[in-house]
């Protein structure tokens, strides 16, 4: 699958608007971005990509901002190079864990090393909604708990949670790059306990979780909060990403009216993380 490189520069260029664009460009088909300093870059599959919807989103700012779009074609073999030279660096999260591609030569020795395999699966944790949950999963016990990564991208997540003793992941996304992806890297990082399945909260059926993570974008949880709900077990947790704060209003509503109780939230650089529990009756 080729896929389209869109560079846009905004004039003058602002916090709010590069937020507004990319969460409404997120609904239209863009799978990740990029912040640059004038601007944003996005990646869409290129079958998927609309020139008069994005345009016509721009035409609603255009009063007051003027862009400059670039389009560019990145074939599917050069999508290695391409995150090679730009965008996958070897992170370090919370001091205790590295996460590298396999082709990084310098890095520190840290408690839990994760290699990704980068392809155009999300999850390297450069995105703060990844490292936000990474945080999370060092933060927690995971010792024999029974994990659910929806939305599972690279698989960063379950493998994680498994390297910190879960007992028993279930990893799904409905997206093949990411089905392909978290099977890989699950095999490069030696995980023996996470099964991928290639779809989406459909797949879910009577078996429950001690730990439910889903890193997704805030309308398809919303949509599928009475699944995740179903599927947890008593005081079990629910850690959801992949919005922004002022969303969690909205998200708050939905998960009180299915039972489950507000335990936290966290933020970094407006993206949010927002934690919930399954009461015990
Ligand atoms: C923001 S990425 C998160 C990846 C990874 N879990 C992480 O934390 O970095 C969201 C992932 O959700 C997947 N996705 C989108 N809609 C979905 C759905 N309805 N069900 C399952 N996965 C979905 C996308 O393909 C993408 O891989």
């Amino acid at each position: 699958m080729n896929y389209l490189k869109l560079a846009v520069t905004i004039t003058p260029v602002e916090e709010w608007l590069r937020d507004v664009l990319t969460a409404q460009l997120s609904e239209t088909g863009f799978e990740s971005f990029v912040e640059t300093d004038d601007g944003f870059e996005g990646f869409i599959p290129e079958k998927d990509f609309n020139e008069k919807e994005v345009s016509n989103l721009l035409k609603t700012f255009d009063e007051n901002h003027t862009f400059e779009v670039q389009k560019e074609l990145i074939e599917e073999k050069n999508w290695n190079e391409e995150w090679e030279k730009n965008y996958f660096k070897p992170l370090v999260i919370a001091v205790k864990c590295l996460v590298r591609a396999p082709f990084h030569k310098d890095y520190p020795k840290l408690e839990y090393e994760i290699v990704i395999e980068p392809n155009m699966a999300f999850g390297t944790g450069n995105h703060e909604t990844t490292s936000m949950m990474l945080e999370a999963i060092l933060e927690n016990d995971m010792q024999n708990k029974s994990v659910l990564d929806m939305g599972c991208g690279t698989g960063i997540l379950g493998i994680l949670s498994s390297m910190k003793g879960a007992r028993k992941i279930t990893a799904i996304d409905i997206d093949e790059w990411s089905f392909k992806g978290a099977g890989e890297n699950a095999q490069i990082n030696h995980i023996q306990n996470m099964e991928v399945k290639l779809g989406d909260a459909s797949l879910l059926g009577d078996e429950k979780y001690d730990i439910i993570f889903a890193n997704i974008h805030k309308n398809v949880l919303i949509n599928d909060l009475p699944v995740y709900v179903r599927c947890l077990n008593k005081s079990g947790l629910l850690f959801m990403s992949g919005f922004y704060l002022e969303d969690i209003p909205d998200l708050r509503t939905k998960a009180e009216q299915v039972g489950l109780k507000e335990t936290g939230f966290k933020s970094k650089n407006n993206w949010a993380v927002a934690v919930f529990e399954k009461p015990q009756n």
